[in-house]
């Protein structure tokens, strides 16, 4: 087999979709979907396999910026439409193109690279390690109350198209993106990709919904949700689905889902994909009626170990030696010292001891937030050299907010 590896030529944009849609089981096609793909797809970051005049491969990149801790935004690759043709599958050519793409990422001065799985197992050998997760609950509309917070009789709600009050509900969005590590701000393309509504992918659901949050004529939170109306034995059963959920303090938050709760011949309220730490869990009076199931999200590792931990800021001072191991980019590797504090961090290498061991993996899986260093190492992933060292460290990569994608890509 003689193979290529070429950045994709815009005019092969719809033969790599093609073997990307195969990929990924040839589900019918939804026009208005593919052409939104076409629309975010960086073109000249998106790399194709070629086999004669046949593309065996695709993957692309997205230039993000994602929220870390202390609310900067950083510069992010973000690796996307991963797919190896079936007839070339385990002849290591995904591994060329991770090899390529975070090459690419680093000459891009990107310190960090994210990507979601199809399958968790596959992204580990390249360093990645699982940053975040999110909860998905059904809430029993009928048993589930809601512990409802001072101000909420105050907030004023009304119901609009959505795609009338996209505009606003992204300022509002864009406001939130600082405030929790995870988020990425949203570029106009996937602006449209988060408010599209296609008909066939409604499955027996209305038509999208924009449900807005007010006070003092400023909009203070939103929703986006539909409505599938089902009868059991006779009786109304309709199951509210809810896509996005934003919301500037706790009042809105329960002013949003109260309405949402409350939606006459609706019996459950579906919450997709929610942060592990989300109000809701707090607001309703009884968890086991929700389903709550966890899931895994977003997946991240350091591209460039320095840049990335400088990047972030830590809840409490941290001075410590991280001795790296990271085979798949092995510029990484050695000593680094980090030294910060909720201001701000540098890193180093150093060639002090070192505090504690760990790999690319579990710097990836830390770096959010979302898994402490001390869980990690209670599984033997990280080692702590240094007694004392890894409850400080440990303390300092928390973050009083846990870590939420909001969305794939
Ligand atoms: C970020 C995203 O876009 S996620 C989407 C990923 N794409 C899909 O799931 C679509 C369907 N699957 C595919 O297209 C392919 O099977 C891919 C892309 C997952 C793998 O491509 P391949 O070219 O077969 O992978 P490659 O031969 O380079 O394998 C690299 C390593 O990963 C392992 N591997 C690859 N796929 C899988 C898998 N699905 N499960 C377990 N291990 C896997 C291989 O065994 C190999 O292991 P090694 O490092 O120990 O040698």
């Amino acid at each position: 087999m003689t193979t290529e590896l070429r950045v994709l030529d815009e005019s092969a944009w719809d033969t790599w979709f093609d073997t990307l849609k195969w990929a990924f089981g040839g589900h019918p096609e939804i026009a208005e979907r593919r052409a939104l793909w076409r629309e975010v797809t960086e073109i000249d970051r998106s790399l194709a396999m070629w086999d004669g005049d046949r593309v065996v491969g695709t993957t692309g990149t997205f230039s993000f910026r994602l929220s870390v801790p202390g609310g900067s935004l950083v510069r992010t690759g973000a690796l996307t439409m991963v797919s190896v043709a079936a007839t070339h599958r385990r002849q290591g050519i995904l591994r060329r193109m991770m090899r390529r793409q975070l090459d690419d990422v680093r000459a891009a001065g990107e310190p960090l690279a994210i990507l979601t799985a199809s399958e968790p197992v596959i992204y580990g050998r390249f360093g990645y390690g699982l940053a975040t997760q999110y909860v998905a609950a059904r809430l029993d509309t009928g048993r589930v109350g809601l512990r409802l917070p001072e101000g909420t009789g105050e907030v004023r709600l009304s119901v609009a198209e959505p795609s009338e009050v996209s505009g606003r509900c992204e300022e509002l969005y864009a406001r939130q993106v600082p405030c929790r590590p995870g988020m990425l701000a949203r570029s106009p393309g996937w602006t449209k990709v988060q408010f599209a509504d296609p008909e066939d992918e409604r499955r027996g659901a209305s038509p999208l919904r924009a449900l807005l949050a007010e006070r003092d004529g400023e909009l203070t939170g939103y929703a986006l949700y539909n409505m599938k109306p089902e009868w059991e034995r006779g009786g109304p059963s309709g199951v509210v689905q809810v896509r996005a959920l934003e919301a500037a303090g706790p009042a809105d938050h329960a002013a949003l889902l109260r309405f949402l709760c409350g939606i006459d011949l609706m019996t459950s309220v579906r919450l997709s994909d929610r942060p592990v730490d989300d109000a809701f869990l707090h607001l309703v009076t009884d968890t086991r009626r929700c389903e709550l199931e966890l899931g895994d999200s977003l997946y991240l590792r350091p591209v460039e170990v320095g840049a990335a931990l400088a990047a972030r800021s830590y809840s409490t001072d941290i001075d410590v030696v991280l001795e790296v191991s990271d085979a798949f980019c092995p510029w990484n590797e050695g000593r680094w010292h980090l030294s910060g504090g909720p201001k701000g961090a540098v890193c180093e290498p150093t060639r002090d001891p070192a505090d504690l061991v760990l790999s690319a993996n579990e710097l990836g899986s830390a770096y959010l937030g979302g898994f402490s260093l001390t869980a990690l190492a209670s599984a033997g992933r990280v080692r702590e050299v240094r007694p004392g060292a890894l409850a400080a460290a440990s303390t300092a990569f928390t973050s009083p907010v846990a870590p939420w994608l909001p969305h794939g890509f």
